[in-house]
C-alpha cells in the first residue's frame, strides 16, 4: 500500500473516577489525517488544516510518533502527511492522543502491520511525552481500541476493552478556552487522603461493574471524582452551576472530559444527548465565555481506514 487515509477519534480521559485510566471514545468528533510513501527517507507535514500546529516534524505528535516508528523498523520509508484537526488542541478530548494515536494506526497500515496494539499504544503514548511530558496511556488507549477502556497497568502496559452499554449517549460542551495538559497536572496534589482513595476506588469498582451489567443508574452513581475535579474545577469558569443544572435534568453524570476545559454529561440515548447539549449551551451563555456542543453516542470503533 503506498498511500492510506485514517480517522482517529476524539475520546474522554478519566471518565470522573478513573485518572489516568478509564478512556472512552466519542462518535463522529475526530482527526483525519493522510499518508503517502515518499521515494526518499523524508517526513515531511505538507498540510495542516483545522488547527495551528507545528510544522517542523520534530514538534507535531503525527510525524514524531510516525518518525519514531520509521527509525526503529529501519524501512527506510519517508513519508508525506496530510492532517485534518476535526477539534481544537487543548480542548480536553484528547487532540494530541487522536493524533498520536492515529499516526501509529496509520503507519501500521501502510508498512502491512507488522506492528501489534500494545505496541501501537507505546508509540502513541511518545505523543502524549512530547507534549504534556507524561506517556499517559488513557486517550491513546480508547482512540486506538474504540469504546471504553482501562489502563490496568502501565509497567508492563497492560489495557483492557470494557463493555459499551446500549442507549448510552454523552453530551458534551467546549468553552472555547484553552488548557494545556501539562498546567492541568502540575496543579493535582502528589499524595491524596486515604478517604478519597477510597471513594475513588469504590466509584471505579462501581463503574466497571455497571458497564458489564448495562446497569446505567449504577453507571451514573459511580461518576464521582473527589480525586481531581476539586483542583481542575477551577480552571473551568460556571462549572458548579452548569453540573447543577445538568443534573437537575436527569443525566447519568457530569464531569471534566480529561485535563479539561470540555465538560461531559452522560445519559440515555441521543435525544436526551441533544437536549443536555441545547441546555448547556444556553447554560453557559452566563459565564460570557463561547462554547461549542456535541451529542455523541459511544463509538465501539476506534482509530479506522476511511475511504
Ligand atoms: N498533531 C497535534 N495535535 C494536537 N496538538 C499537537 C499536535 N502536535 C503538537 N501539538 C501540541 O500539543 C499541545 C496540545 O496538547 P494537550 O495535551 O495540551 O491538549 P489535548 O490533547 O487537546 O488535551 P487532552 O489530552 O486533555 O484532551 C498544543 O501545544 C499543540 O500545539
Ligand atoms: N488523564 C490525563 C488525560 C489528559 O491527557 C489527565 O487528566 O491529565
Amino acid at each position: 500500500m503506498d498511500k492510506v487515509k485514517v480517522f482517529s477519534p476524539a475520546t474522554i480521559a478519566n471518565v470522573s473516577c478513573g485518572f489516568d485510566t478509564l478512556g472512552v471514545a466519542l462518535d463522529d468528533l475526530g482527526d483525519e489525517m493522510t499518508l503517502t510513501k515518499r521515494t526518499d527517507n523524508q517526513l515531511v507535514i505538507t498540510s495542516i488544516q483545522g488547527a495551528d500546529l507545528p510544522t517542523d516534524p520534530d514538534r507535531n505528535v503525527v510525524s514524531w510518533v510516525i518518525g519514531k516508528i520509521l527509525k526503529d523498523i529501519n524501512t527506510g520509508t519517508g513519508v508525506d502527511i496530510e492532517i485534518k484537526k476535526g477539534f481544537k488542541p487543548g480542548s480536553g478530548l484528547g487532540s494530541s492522543a487522536a493524533s498520536g494515536a492515529g499516526a501509529a494506526f496509520a503507519v501500521n497500515e501502510l508498512l502491512g502491520r507488522p506492528l501489534k496494539t500494545n505496541q501501537l499504544i507505546a508509540y502513541a503514548r511518545e505523543g502524549e511525552r512530547l507534549v504534556s511530558g507524561a506517556p499517559i496511556a488513557d486517550n491513546v488507549s480508547a482512540a486506538l481500541l474504540g469504546g471504553f477502556i482501562l489502563v490496568r497497568s502501565y509497567e508492563p502496559l497492560e489495557v483492557i476493552s470494557l463493555p459499551v452499554p446500549d442507549n448510552l449517549a454523552v453530551a458534551v460542551i467546549h468553552p472555547q478556552i484553552e488548557i494545556q495538559t501539562a498546567a492541568a497536572r502540575d496543579i493535582l496534589p502528589d499524595q491524596i487522603s486515604m478517604s478519597s482513595a477510597i471513594t475513588q476506588w469504590a466509584n471505579l469498582g462501581g463503574l466497571v461493574s455497571a458497564l458489564y451489567e448495562g446497569d446505567l443508574p449504577l453507571f451514573g452513581r459511580s461518576l464521582r471524582d473527589v480525586v481531581v475535579e476539586p483542583h481542575r474545577k477551577k480552571l473551568i469558569p460556571g462549572f458548579d452551576q452548569l453540573k447543577e443544572v445538568v443534573m437537575d435534568h436527569h443525566a447519568l453524570g457530569f464531569g471534566i472530559s480529561g485535563s479539561g476545559p470540555s465538560l461531559f454529561a452522560f445519559c440515555e440515548g441521543m435525544s436526551k444527548a441533544r437536549e443536555l447539549t441545547q441546555l448547556m449551551q444556553q447554560e453557559y451563555v452566563h459565564t460570557g465565555i463561547e462554547a461549542k456542543v456535541y451529542a455523541s453516542v459511544i463509538s465501539k470503533l476506534g482509530c479506522r481506514l476511511i475511504d
